[in-house]
């Protein structure tokens, strides 16, 4: 079974993806990881993230970059959304992104276009949203948490650009796949929400090809 998983920064979707793997025994794939590779690749090589030559130059970054702590960063997910607008970085890191998904057994990924590119054919797909505000008190708390003093006004224009960068441009922009299911976690708790997750996918895995609007044939 492949669960795709997508939604804005800080919406709770990785949490929401690790446990679902976790409960259907599926391998997990935090696809923001890559191109936070890519950005801090970037970073380290002195490279220009809005010249997508460089950012190419960078997907070929060293696996052991996966993990590093510092793409946690909220400056690395900035610079990362703005490595992942170049198409040709979106291309140079489909292939592996496809090969997880569609392996023998299948996957969960999470990411902003992972049941739009990714994996179209997912047997699942969740979009988790949340209002700004929380997703920024969300992600504050946990950046304190590892000890910075970023304010929550920061972390809060952050969010909003990084939104702003990642629907608006024109390759695979996040956008809520037409049959995937909403999952807003603006007042949920962590378990409610993946309570919640692990329901719409036993509603959707029962799904034909037909009733997710594929053709056949
Ligand atoms: N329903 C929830 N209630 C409260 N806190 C939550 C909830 N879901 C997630 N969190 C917390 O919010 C923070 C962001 O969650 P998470 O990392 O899952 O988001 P994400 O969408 O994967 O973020 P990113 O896109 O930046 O990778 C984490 O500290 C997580 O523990
Ligand atoms: N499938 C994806 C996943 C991520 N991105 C870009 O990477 C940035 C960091 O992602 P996080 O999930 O770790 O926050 C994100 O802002 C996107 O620009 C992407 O384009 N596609």
């Amino acid at each position: 079974m492949i669960i795709a998983v997508d939604g804005p920064a800080a919406s709770g979707k990785g949490t929401v993806a690790k446990a679902l793997a976790r409960h259907y025994n599926l391998p997990h794939l935090d696809t923001g990881l890559l191109y936070r590779a890519v950005a801090a690749t970037v970073r380290r090589m002195e490279l220009d993230p809005a010249e997508e030559a460089d950012a190419v130059a960078a997907c070929d970054f060293d696996e052991l970059t996966l993990a590093d702590p510092v793409l946690r960063s909220d400056e690395v997910g900035q610079l990362a959304s703005i490595v992942s607008a170049h198409p040709l970085v979106r291309a140079a890191l489909l292939a592996r992104q496809k090969r997880f998904a569609h392996q023998d057994g299948g996957a969960v990924l999470d990411g902003r276009d992972i049941g739009t590119v990714i994996a179209p054919d997912a047997d699942a797909k969740l979009f988790v949203k949340a209002t700004p505000q929380i997703r920024a008190r969300r992600r504050h708390a946990e950046l304190q948490g590892h000890g910075s003093t970023v304010s929550f006004d920061k972390v809060l224009a952050d969010i909003r650009a990084r939104d702003a960068r990642d629907s608006g441009r024109s390759a695979a922009p996040l956008v809520m796949a037409e049959d995937a299911a909403l999952l807003d976690s603006s007042f949920l708790s962590i378990e409610a929400s993946v309570a919640k997750a692990i329901a719409l996918v036993e509603q959707q895995r029962g799904r034909t090809g037909q009733d997710r609007g594929e053709s056949g044939g």
